[in-house]
C-alpha cells in the first residue's frame, strides 16, 4: 500500500452514498482475508456467475448467509453469515451514518464475496434484488479498484468514479440505494504485500428483506 501525496478523506460521493477511506486497521483486513479463504474451502467455494444471457462473469463470487444467483435471493443458506461481520455491517453502517442514521439497525441476512483476479471487473448494475431498502455497506480488500458509482436511472452518465483501497468502507443506502455501480477497473499489484493477497476481495452485506 502506498501513500499518496494527499490524504484521502472521508467523504459523502452523493446523497446517502459515504466512503471512508481506511476504516479497516491492516490486522482487521488480515483477519478477512484469512476468512475469506477459509469460506471459499467449502461447502461452496468462489465461482463465476452464469447470466441468464448465456455471459459468464469475470469475478468470482461465495454467498454468505442466504444465497443470490441472477436475479433473485433462494429460500435458501449455503454457509452461514457469520454474526460477526452482520456486526462489522451494523459498525459500518453508525460509521457511515451516525448512530440515529441507521434507522433502528441493519440486519444484514447475506453478504456477497467478490474475488477479482487479473483481469476481472464488474459491469454496471443495480442491487435490486433486495426488498428492504437498507444500505449495502461494501468493504474492500488487496488491490485498489476503480469503483463506479451511477445514477438510477440507467447505467450511463452522470456517475462518479472513486478509489477503493484496502480498508476502505463505502456504503451506499438512502437516496443511492437504487443507483447503478460496478467495478471497471482493479489495478493489479497495488495491494500491501503484508496482506498476502494478489487480487482484490469486496465483500457487500445487504439486508434482504425476503
Ligand atoms: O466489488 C465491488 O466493489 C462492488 C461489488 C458489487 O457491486 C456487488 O457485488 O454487487
Ligand atoms: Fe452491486
Amino acid at each position: 500500500m502506498s501513500e499518496g501525496l494527499f490524504p484521502r478523506e472521508r467523504a459523502v460521493v452523493a446523497p446517502g452514498a459515504v466512503h471512508v477511506p481506511g476504516w479497516l486497521s491492516l490486522a482487521r483486513q488480515r483477519e478477512l482475508v484469512d476468512a475469506c479463504r477459509e469460506w471459499g474451502r467449502g461447502p461452496d467455494s468462489y465461482r463465476r456467475t452464469v447470466l441468464p444471457g448465456g455471459g459468464v462473469m469475470s469475478v468470482r463470487s461465495l454467498c454468505l448467509g442466504r444465497r443470490w444467483e441472477p436475479y433473485r435471493y433462494l429460500d435458501s443458506v449455503g454457509v452461514e453469515l457469520p454474526d460477526w461481520l452482520a456486526a462489522l455491517g451494523r459498525e459500518a453502517v453508525v460509521e457511515a451514518y451516525g448512530e440515529s442514521g441507521g434507522l433502528g439497525g441493519f440486519s444484514p441476512d447475506t453478504a456477497l464475496v467478490n474475488f477479482y483476479g487479473a483481469g476481472a471487473r464488474m459491469g454496471m448494475h443495480q442491487d435490486k434484488e433486495e426488498r428492504s431498502g437498507a444500505p449495502v455497506v461494501s468493504l474492500s480488500l488487496g488491490d485498489s479498484c476503480v469503483f463506479r458509482l451511477g445514477n438510477a436511472e440507467n447505467r450511463g452518465r452522470p456517475y462518479r468514479d472513486v478509489e477503493l483501497v484496502s480498508g476502505d468502507l463505502f456504503v451506499f443506502g438512502g437516496a443511492s440505494r437504487w443507483v447503478h455501480h460496478g467495478v471497471p477497473a482493479v489495478r493489479p499489484g497495488t495491494a500491501d504485500p503484508a496482506l498476502g493477497l494478489a487480487g482484490r476481495l469486496n465483500i457487500t452485506l445487504r439486508e434482504t428483506g425476503w
